[in-house]
């Protein structure tokens, strides 16, 4: 095991700042404290080589879990080791065995080439000549980036950007890679080139990956297992197919007809998601599936009928919307 968190938490204290000239100066002698639980007695492990995602609806936690996992913040409750070290003590052995990844944030300085960025994190992580020679050339060619290192990063695309942070990242070779919205903003081209990139390494180096992104895709891609948290908690830790098996209760009927069917005659089956008179999907109980198709077939004419899932995208935001662990 790689990751070992235990009933991690974190809350932020504010004060409550209210508009106006008259509050402004009651502030100055009065000001309301608030506190924001944004991580709450969340616990999880994760082994060597596991591609994990991390998801949740904005606000969830989870940059602030990732920053505790590296050091960044320190938590106000619970425990977590990360290769066997307590991140926030941060000592140097264990800053010289993770990256993080910001999509949002640049560690590159925009006013130089990227070789130079690069060639301070080789002084930062006191990687060998040699090493950072090899390891240099294998990222700069698995990533196709070879003939942009002396263009000044300002000047590169977005894409192109997060190709060369990514290098920046891995040169020191890290066990943990925290990617943090690493596809933000990229085109759908770029998107794929970065998971297929990312996809690729953790194959041949079995880099643990922990991974943040609102792109479905990259999850679906990337990562067998997730983790959802919601509102600080932790609602679901397991295999991302099986949502829809925890969150089983319905499925989705496809029918198309060769003759228009009204609404009110397929209502009585289930909740009507699309309607055109010929096409209809309809959300059924999946429990009822079986006797819903056969009313269909006679009564209706039924021309194709399909059973189908509800989408991830979906059956996630039902997640969110659980106030208790499933999974
Ligand atoms: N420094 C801070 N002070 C006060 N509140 C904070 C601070 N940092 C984060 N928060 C609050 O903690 C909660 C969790 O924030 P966090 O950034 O971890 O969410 P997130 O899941 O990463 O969201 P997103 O998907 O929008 O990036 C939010 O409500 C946020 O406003």
């Amino acid at each position: 095991m790689v990751i070992h968190v235990d009933q991690l938490s974190k809350s932020f204290d504010y004060y409550k700042k209210e508009t106006g000239i008259r509050n402004s100066v009651k502030n100055l002698f009065h000001r309301e404290k608030l506190t924001k639980d944004a991580v709450n007695k969340v616990s999880f492990d994760i082994n060597e080589g596991e591609m994990v995602a991390f998801l949740g609806p904005n606000g969830a936690g989870k940059t602030t879990t990732l920053k505790m996992l590296s050091g960044i913040l320190y938590p106000t409750g619970g425990s977590a080791e990360v290769l066997g070290y307590t991140p926030w003590e941060r000592k140097n052995d264990f800053k010289k065995q993770f990256s993080i990844v910001m999509g949002q944030k640049n560690q590159l300085w925009l006013d130089l080439p990227a070789s130079d960025s690069l060639y301070l994190n080789k002084c930062i992580y006191e990687i060998g000549d040699q090493k950072y020679k090899e390891t240099l050339d294998e990222l700069v060619t698995l990533m196709d980036v070879k003939h942009l290192l002396h263009v000044q990063v300002r000047r590169l695309s977005l894409g192109e950007r997060m190709k060369m942070e990514l290098i920046a990242a891995l040169l020191h070779r890290p066990r943990i890679i925290f990617l943090d919205e690493p596809t933000i903003g990229l085109d759908l081209v770029s998107q794929k080139n970065i998971r297929e990139f990312l996809k690729a390494y953790n194959h041949e180096f079995r880099t643990t990956l922990l991974l943040t992104s609102h792109y479905m895709k990259d999850i679906e891609d990337l990562c067998k297992r997730t983790i959802v948290i919601n509102q600080g908690k932790l609602v679901y830790d397991g295999e991302i197919r099986k949502i829809n098996e925890v969150m089983n209760e319905k499925k989705r009927m496809k029918l198309t007809f060769s003759a228009i069917v009204e609404r009110k005659d397929l209502a009585v089956m289930g909740s009507i998601k699309e309607y055109s008179g010929y096409d209809v999907i309809l959300e059924v109980e999946r429990a009822k599936f079986k006797e819903y198709s056969r009313m269909a077939m006679d009564h209706f004419p039924v021309i194709d009928l399909n059973l189908e899932d509800i989408p991830l995208e979906e059956a996630i935001a039902r997640l969110y919307e659980q106030p208790e662990p499933r999974g």
